[in-house]
C-alpha cells in the first residue's frame, strides 16, 4: 500500500461559495459528518487531505498538499485552506481532533 493515513478526525466539511459568500455543506443530500485523513505517499513524500461522508462514503475533498500552501485555523475548531479551485472549511466536531488535525498537515507542509 503506497499510501498511508497519518490521521483520521472527525469533522463537518464545507466549501465557501463565492458567488453568495456563504461556507456551505460539501456533497450531496444533507450536510453530515466526514471522516478527515491525511495521507502521505510514501514514495514521493507527497500528501493529500481525503474526506469521506461517515453516511454514504461520498468523497467530498481529494486535496494534495503543496508548497506554499497556508493551512489557516481560523478558530480553535474551524480550519480553512484554499486551492486553485476552491476554499475548503473543516468544522471538527471536537478540539481534540481540531487541535492533531492542524498539528500533522502542519508537519507535513513544514517537511515540504
Ligand atoms: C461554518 C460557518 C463559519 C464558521 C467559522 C468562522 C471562522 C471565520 N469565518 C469566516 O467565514 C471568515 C470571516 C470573514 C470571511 C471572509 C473570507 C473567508 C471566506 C473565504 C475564505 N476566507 C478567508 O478569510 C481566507 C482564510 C484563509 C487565510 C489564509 C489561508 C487560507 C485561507 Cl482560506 N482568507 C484568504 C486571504 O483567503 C473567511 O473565512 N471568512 C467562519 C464563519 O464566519 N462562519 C460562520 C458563517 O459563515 O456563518
Amino acid at each position: 500500500m503506497s499510501e498511508i493515513s497519518l490521521i483520521d478526525v472527525r469533522a463537518q466539511v464545507m466549501t465557501y461559495d463565492e458567488g453568495i459568500k456563504k461556507w456551505t455543506p460539501s456533497g450531496s443530500g444533507e450536510p453530515s459528518i466526514s471522516k478527515v485523513q491525511l495521507f502521505v505517499h510514501q514514495q514521493n513524500n507527497t500528501h493529500r487531505i481525503v474526506a469521506r461522508k461517515i453516511a454514504d462514503k461520498e468523497v467530498v475533498i481529494n486535496c494534495a498538499l503543496f508548497k506554499g500552501m497556508r493551512y489557516n485555523r481560523a478558530t480553535d475548531t474551524f480550519h480553512q485552506w484554499r486551492d486553485t479551485r476552491q476554499v475548503y472549511g473543516l468544522n471538527f466536531a471536537n478540539l481534540n481532533d481540531a487541535i492533531s488535525f492542524g498539528d500533522t498537515v502542519q508537519e507535513a507542509l513544514d517537511g515540504s
